[in-house]
């Protein structure tokens, strides 16, 4: 990292950090499996600190995070960023107050997805949890999450992201067969939603597996 580099390369040596020592965790909960997920954080208003693609996410190390402007683009690295970039750049470009986004694959999510891809949206309702989502002061409320169909290009998915962003504030949605994205104004905020997703999803599936033939 040099100083003549476009953007501040202490932001991004603390970033990188915070990415490492957050994923590592994620990773030991079985959330980011065989190489899977991506995560990013704002750099500033035009750049943004992501993962390198392809890499062994529980094994992080600086050398891993790289640096992409707002159109997904390399800077100042000849390393590949995320296959996913374009999902996290559209939301720093629409979105100033987005400051993390993390990009997961857990069992929870990805069966959750497949069971309510045909619905196009899984409802969470009538959880104390749901107070996790910034805005959400009760329980007393329901929390539609989109699941989107699944595609290799990218441009087709980051279309159908902001079809669903034109509706109104929220902070994730599901990839069909895939994962979650979910994001906040910092890390502790982004993990936080992250984490009340999974907890939820956990919840309904269980439900599920209770009642099923009842
Ligand atoms: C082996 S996982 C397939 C790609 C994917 O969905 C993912 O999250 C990881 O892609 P990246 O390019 O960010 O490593
Ligand atoms: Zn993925």
């Amino acid at each position: 990292m040099s100083d003549a580099l476009p953007y501040d390369s202490h932001r991004l040596r603390h970033l990188a950090g915070e990415i490492i020592t957050n994923v590592r965790e994620l990773s030991q909960l079985g959330w980011t499996p065989a190489t899977s997920s991506n995560f990013s954080e704002r750099l500033d208003d035009r750049h943004a600190a992501i993962t390198v693609s392809g890499r062994d996410k529980g094994r992080l190390t600086e050398a891993d995070i790289m640096v992409v402007d707002f159109d997904g683009q390399a800077v100042g690295s000849d390393h590949r960023p995320s296959a996913e970039t374009l999902l996290h750049t559209q939301l720093y470009r629409r979105f100033p107050e987005v400051g993390c986004i993390l990009h997961t694959h857990s069992r929870n999510q990805t069966v959750a997805s497949r069971l309510f891809s045909g619905a196009g949206h899984m409802r969470l309702e009538g959880y104390e949890l749901l107070k996790a989502f910034r805005g959400n002061e009760t329980h007393e409320t329901a929390l539609d999450v989109p699941v989107l169909p699944n595609s290799q290009h990218m441009p087709t998915l980051a279309a159908q992201v902001d079809a669903l962003l034109d509706r109104g504030p929220m902070w994730g949605y599901l990839i069909d067969g895939h994962g979650l994205y979910a994001w906040g104004r910092d890390m502790a905020e982004a993990r936080r939603h992250l984490e009340a997703f999974e907890f939820l999803f956990g919840c309904e599936l269980e439900l599920r597996r209770l009642t099923a033939g009842h």
